[in-house]
């Protein structure tokens, strides 16, 4: 292992020896085809962990790749997918396995715009939408499929992906991904998958999930950022100290009256309460638009689509969108209820801040939560601290 300091970012990348830095894309040997779609979309020069992680991805390497929240590992994963292809076949090659139907949406979108200059098919294989449609076009032959790992896993058992020639298994949000939830559903599609490369990308990757990593993954480069590097010194990060739950309300709108956003997301942590929390911002007359889990898809893709059309400016949602939802305006969080883990904090936060972009996160704070944030604030290294009154005159 060892250290590298990144002058862009003053970031220090703990990193498997070998590993070298490419500060620019057409150093990368990439298609002529994808760099043109990659400058075509705006891209001049790779972020850090892409400097790092697409050269060594793309000679074929497990690599296991950490970079904090909006910094552009959904993107590498698309770039690395579209250079791996042989794109005179149309079997399926790569797969991208994520924990969210939006995320898998976005990841295809992404990857489709990339590969403006070739001739790929991408396919977003998610629950929620017709088995029988999904069928039908895995069979026209989609050579990269981005997908949430039930309806993954269906469409392979039912035959109608074929896994012979795929020679990628991509994890995003990797950690989520070998977590209790998902763990025996990303293990019944990898056994069915040729051996071949594996790669695991996510902001967090506590050391469990590493360990297990050795079970299927061979001599993987480590490409990892120190734990207290990993919040962004873009977001600014504040408590507000709310004596009982009743009192969250009254705070929230006093908060919304006085600032003046693009756009918010609010995190609780049940639907009932995201539904409760909507109805009565409605009731108070804020515009506000609301999504979870039990909402039937068409719904959720509707919200998703006029939040990202910046059509409604307030989200309330549950950790559904705590990973890896790319909205560029989003520029402040609010956590309603604190996060269960720490690691939901740090993608919460995250939703703001994209790129280099300045971010807000505010965190409602029970006397009996106090040291829950006291502990997110050590372990990250960060600062979280108490709101200021004239907070509308720092935005
Ligand atoms: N090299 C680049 N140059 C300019 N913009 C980029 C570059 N790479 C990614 N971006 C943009 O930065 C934003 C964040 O990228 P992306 O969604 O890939 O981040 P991420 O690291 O996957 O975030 P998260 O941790 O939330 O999953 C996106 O809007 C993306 O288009």
């Amino acid at each position: 292992m060892s250290f590298s300091h990144d002058s862009d970012s003053k970031i220090t990348f703990n990193t498997s020896g070998g590993v070298s830095v490419t500060p620019s894309f057409d150093k990368m040997n990439l298609k002529p085809d994808l760099l043109r779609g990659i400058f075509a979309y705006g891209y001049n020069k790779p972020s850090a962990i892409q400097q790092r992680a697409i050269v060594p991805i793309c000679k074929g390497r497990d690599v296991i790749a950490q970079a904090q929240s909006g910094t552009g590992k959904t993107s590498l994963i698309s770039i690395c997918a579209l250079q791996r292809l042989d794109l005179n076949s149309r079997d399926t090659q790569v797969l991208i396995l994520s924990p969210t139907r939006e995320l898998a949406v976005q990841i295809r979108n992404v990857t489709s715009a990339l590969s403006d200059y070739m001739s790929a098919n991408i396919h977003a294989c998610i629950g929620g939408t017709s088995t029988r449609e999904d069928q039908q076009k895995l069979e026209q032959g989609q050579q990269i499929v981005s997908g949430t790992p039930g309806r993954v896993f269906d469409m392979i058992r039912r035959k109608a992906i074929n896994v012979r020639n795929i020679k990628m298994l991509i994890l995003d949000e990797a950690d989520e991904m070998l977590s209790r939830g998902f763990k025996e559903q990303i293990y019944d599609v990898y056994r069915h998958l040729p051996p071949g490369q594996v790669v695991l990308v996510s902001a967090t990757l506590p050391g469990e999930i590493l360990e297990m990593t050795s079970k299927f993954m061979s001599d993987p480069i480590r490409i990892l950022v120190k734990r207290d590097e990993l919040t962004l010194d873009g977001i600014a990060q504040y408590f507000v100290s709310v004596e009982k739950e009743e009192w969250k309300f009254e705070t929230v709108c006093d908060l919304f009256d006085s600032l003046t956003i693009p756009q918010s997301i609010i995190f609780c942590n049940t639907k009932k309460k995201v539904d409760w929390l909507t109805q009565k911002m409605r009731a108070q007359n804020f515009t506000v638009s609301a999504m979870h889990g039990e909402m039937p898809q068409k719904e959720r893709d509707l919200i998703m689509q006029e939040f990202r059309s910046g059509n409604s400016r307030i989200l309330i949602t549950t950790d559904i969108w705590a990973r890896g939802i790319d909205v560029s305006l989003v520029s402040l969080v609010l956590n309603y209820d604190l996060p269960l883990n720490r690691e939901q904090y740090l993608h919460r936060i995250g939703r703001s801040g994209r790129f280099g972009r300045r971010g807000m996160a505010i965190n409602f704070v029970k006397p009996d939560e106090a040291s829950q944030l006291r502990e997110i604030e050590q372990y990250y290294g960060t600062i979280i601290s108490e709101m200021p009154i004239n907070l509308s005159d720092l935005v």
